[in-house]
């Protein structure tokens, strides 16, 4: 479900903790260690999410008369019920008994259960040794829920749809946080044939909800990833305990839907992998008594030309108009000779310079508050050499620096080569400000891994990133994940460890080329203005106000300050070219 940008930006929400199935694991093991009893829990956890399914479903059908639900048929509803063979099947086993109990009818599809244990359903109760799956399944089955095993349905013997399973609401309670592996073939076939059991049921009844229990199964909760694109596709998803970090970042916000929070657990010490933004820090207006060397000078860095191609112009043009269009101060572009004019027609704000011009450029990075050096920059040994002579005269004079695109391919290659300027960097970046913006495929190249090796552990790799070069990184992609470097820390802050940002806005339409181009534009051009506090111009700060502005463009329509300014482009076809004018329109919104 999207957030329309105004309540993202307007919204006055404390991040969202985000947690690892480990910790969520450490959690339980806490509360049980307190005395509690674990198939309490799960009762707990069932009754509560019973209750939902309740809820939303009557929502959505939006026929309630007099505080009374009813529906437009004197049928009850249907549901189908998905269970594995953990806990996770375990709350779906007691779900189904409850709707049971509140007159629904219930058919629960069993995956990968072996025996259902329809005799002595009570006889173990209390023992040990029975699971709490097992005894969730045997109250249902004792209730006389119904039940059939998928590998006996049509799907498997006859590879057609089964009609029995079509319902007005699917619960999926295969996999919950055990889930950590790619999935067997049996559970792949399951979950494939649940979406289209599903997709069948829209088609008929146009009502059908999905609701995944605790995080929808297929999507590994510690890491977003999902195998194949094999997951459930979840319209809610009632997440147990603590948010699960997983449903936030890569694979997940195309699973999991709205996510509810069922909490349980009171209180936990624990500290959580990573913090979910939604919300930009206001900004304070500007002093009238100031000029534009009151807002800083950025150097953007790029734009280059090898001879006989077409070049990289247009990297350097986004780049600078988006720091522009933060409220930089002044700009120059150190770029290509042969872009310069298309440079001054689209940004006739900006000064040019040659970027082969090493005196010239060298005497700006003097000048300048901040260089962002990379983009369009070129690999080749010339760009290399200019690359390292730059970075060196940056660190002498003591400039922030944000450093992408070819930049990065530059530093991952000093780092191979054991090149000094890596290691002066990473010392720079304890008293100096420099950010790194790598997606993916950069980072691997910075870590010397494969992007599958990136993808399949992000948070992973954006704190290996930052231990082996120091400073503050983003790691772009769906769910970006923020890392900053605390400049001088006192010996606490050494010790603790710092917090993992993930950025909770933005949309699958900025996924074009030039997106990030203007993201180094957005980190440069408020790390420029002076005039800002610390968390006003930090590098999460520009992650939030790129996505914000990603945001007013495809769901302009839905915010309200935007009455007046006819942004809105929608998803497909957004272009980094779009963006400038959308930054300068969320400046303003988060202007207090
Ligand atoms: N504890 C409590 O009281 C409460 C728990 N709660 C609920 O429990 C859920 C966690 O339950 P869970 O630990 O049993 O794991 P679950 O997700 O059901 O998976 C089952 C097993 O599948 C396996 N497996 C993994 N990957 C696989 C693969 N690819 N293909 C095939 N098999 C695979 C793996 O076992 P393995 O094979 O590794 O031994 C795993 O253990 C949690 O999400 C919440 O819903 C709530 O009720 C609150 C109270
Ligand atoms: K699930």
């Amino acid at each position: 479900m999207h957030i329309p940008p105004s309540s993202r930006l307007l919204q006055n929400t404390k991040p969202v903790a985000l947690y690892s199935s480990q910790q969520v694991y450490a959690m339980e093991q806490e509360w049980f260690a307190q005395g509690y009893d674990s198939f309490a829990l799960m009762q707990q956890a069932a009754w509560q999410m019973t209750q939902h399914i309740i809820n939303i479903y009557y929502q959505k059908q939006s026929c309630i008369a007099n505080g009374v639900a009813c529906r437009h048929d004197d049928r009850q509803p249907r549901v189908s019920i998905w269970v594995g063979s953990g806990n996770n099947g375990g709350d779906g086993w007691l779900i189904a008994h409850y709707l049971q109990q509140a007159g629904w009818q219930v058919q629960v599809i069993t995956v990968g259960i072996e025996n259902i244990e329809n005799s002595n359903a009570f006889a173990d109760m209390d023992s040990a040794v029975v699971s709490d799956a097992i005894k969730a399944q045997r109250m249902a089955v004792a209730a006389y829920c119904s039940y059939q095993r998928f590998e006996d349905s049509e799907f498997v013997l006859h590879n057609q749809e089964n009609r029995l399973m079509q319902a007005d609401v699917y619960v999926d309670a295969l996999f919950g946080i055990g889930l950590d592996r790619a999935l067997t073939s049996i559970y792949k076939q399951a979950i494939q044939s649940f979406n289209q059991v599903v997709k069948s049921s829209h088609t008929l009844s146009k009502h059908a909800l999905v609701i995944a229990v605790d995080i929808p199964s297929g999507l590994v909760a510690s890491t977003g990833q999902v195998f194949e694109q094999v997951a459930i596709q979840a319209d809610v998803t009632l997440c147990l305990i603590a948010r699960k970090f997983g449903l936030h970042t890569k694979d997940g916000m195309d699973y999991a839907g709205e996510v509810l929070d069922i909490p349980l657990i009171p209180y936990t010490k624990i500290k959580p992998v990573a913090l979910l933004l939604n919300r930009a820090h206001g900004l304070s207006v500007r002093r009238q008594n100031s000029y534009k060397g009151s807002y800083g000078h950025v150097l953007i860095i790029g734009g280059n030309r090898i001879d006989g191609s077409q070049g990289m112009g247009g990297a350097a043009i986004l780049a600078s108009a988006s720091a522009m269009a933060t409220g930089a101060g002044k700009m120059t572009v150190a770029c290509h000779q042969a872009f310069h004019g298309a440079l001054l027609t689209s940004l006739p704000d900006a000064m040019t310079i040659d970027l082969h011009d090493q005196k010239g450029v060298k005497h700006l990075i003097k000048e300048a508050s901040v260089i962002a050096i990379g983009m369009g920059f070129g690999r080749d040994e010339t760009a290399k050499v200019l690359f390292i002579d730059y970075m060196q005269a940056a660190m002498t004079e003591g400039k922030s620096i944000v450093i992408d695109a070819d930049g990065l391919y530059h530093l991952a290659s000093l780092q191979i080569d054991k090149h000094s300027v890596v290691g002066q960097l990473r010392e720079y970046s304890t008293k100096h400000k420099v950010c790194l913006t790598p997606h993916s495929g950069e980072a691997a190249r910075l870590l010397d891994k494969s992007v599958a090796e990136v993808e399949m552990d992000r948070l992973a790799a954006i704190k290996q990133c930052a231990d082996i070069y120091g400073g503050s990184w983003v790691l772009k992609g769906a769910g970006s994940l923020i890392l900053e470097q605390v400049l001088e820390p006192t010996l606490e802050q050494e010790l603790e460890e710092r917090h993992v940002y993930v950025c909770g806005v933005g949309n699958a339409g900025m996924a074009t080329a030039g997106m990030g181009d203007v993201l180094s534009g957005v980190t440069a051009g408020l790390l420029a203005q002076q005039d800002l506090a610390d968390d006003q111009r930090s590098l999460r700060q520009a992650v939030l106000i790129h996505g914000l502005a990603g945001d007013v463009l495809v769901h302009q329509q839905s915010c309200p300050s935007n009455k007046n300014v006819s942004l809105f482009i929608g998803e497909r076809g957004l272009q980094a070219q779009d963006m400038p004018a959308a930054i300068r329109h969320v400046m303003h919104l988060i202007t207090i």
